[in-house]
């Protein structure tokens, strides 16, 4: 029987079962709290699910402390720690969520479907360094602040993933000015348009 798949890898029924799960969280609870633009709805699983599922693809799966800065409704902290429980049982997450109610949305789905995440409900520059081995964001803030994010919470040899939106190039021209960094662009499998930055090396210029 053929496995399911997302974002091109495959996954166990029971995998497919648990993004489905969190899917209907997240329909759930997406009227009283504002966990992604009412506009994408409509496309929740493309436009949210399958797009953070690419960057699982994009790291190496090994022992490791996978931390996601301003996880909103855990895009794509939470849908990597939910593929990691199959494909890479031995990755921590740590869920970086200022916002209250959201950060307890992500410990409700995470405590729902048996994950190793932890969510931390405070601002990523108050929190203490974590040390992380993969680093990634979605929409929380241009290349030149997340590169601060980065410098702050990577540790040496670490990786960030960054999905961006068509500004990537010139996030990358303004982020040159202050830092020197190695970075690989990625197409995205979901809009044409965005660009997954894979960056290591961080340097302060
Ligand atoms: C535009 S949303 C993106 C959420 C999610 N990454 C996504 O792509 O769907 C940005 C999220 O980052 C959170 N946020 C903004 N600034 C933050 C900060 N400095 N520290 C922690 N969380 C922050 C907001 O509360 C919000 O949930």
């Amino acid at each position: 029987m053929m496995r399911p798949q997302i974002a091109g890898m495959d996954v166990s029924r029971e995998t497919l079962e648990q993004l489905e799960q969190y899917h209907r969280l997240l329909r759930k609870w997406t009227p009283a709290i504002n966990l992604v633009a009412k506009s994408t709805m409509e496309d929740v699983w493309d436009r949210h699910f399958v797009d953070s599922a690419q960057v699982f693809g994009l790291v190496p799966r090994h022992e490791a402390l996978w931390v996601d800065l301003g996880s909103g409704g855990g895009f794509p902290g939470l849908v990597c720690a939910v593929l990691a429980r199959e494909l890479s049982p031995e990755t921590r997450f740590v869920l970086v969520e200022s916002d209250m109610r959201k950060a307890t949305f992500l410990r409700t789905v995470a405590r729902e479907l048996a994950l190793e995440a932890e969510v931390i409900c405070d601002r990523v520059e108050k929190v203490p360094p974590l040390g992380a081995e993969i680093l990634s964001a979605r929409a929380l803030a241009p290349l030149p602040k997340l590169l601060d994010y980065a410098a702050r919470h990577l540790g040496p040899a670490g990786i960030a993933v960054f999905l961006k939106g068509e500004s990537f190039r010139e996030e990358i021209c303004k982020a040159q000015d202050d830092w020197r960094f190695a970075y690989e662009e990625i197409r995205s499998q979901t809009d044409e348009a965005a660009m997954i930055l894979r960056i290591g090396d961080i340097e302060r210029v």
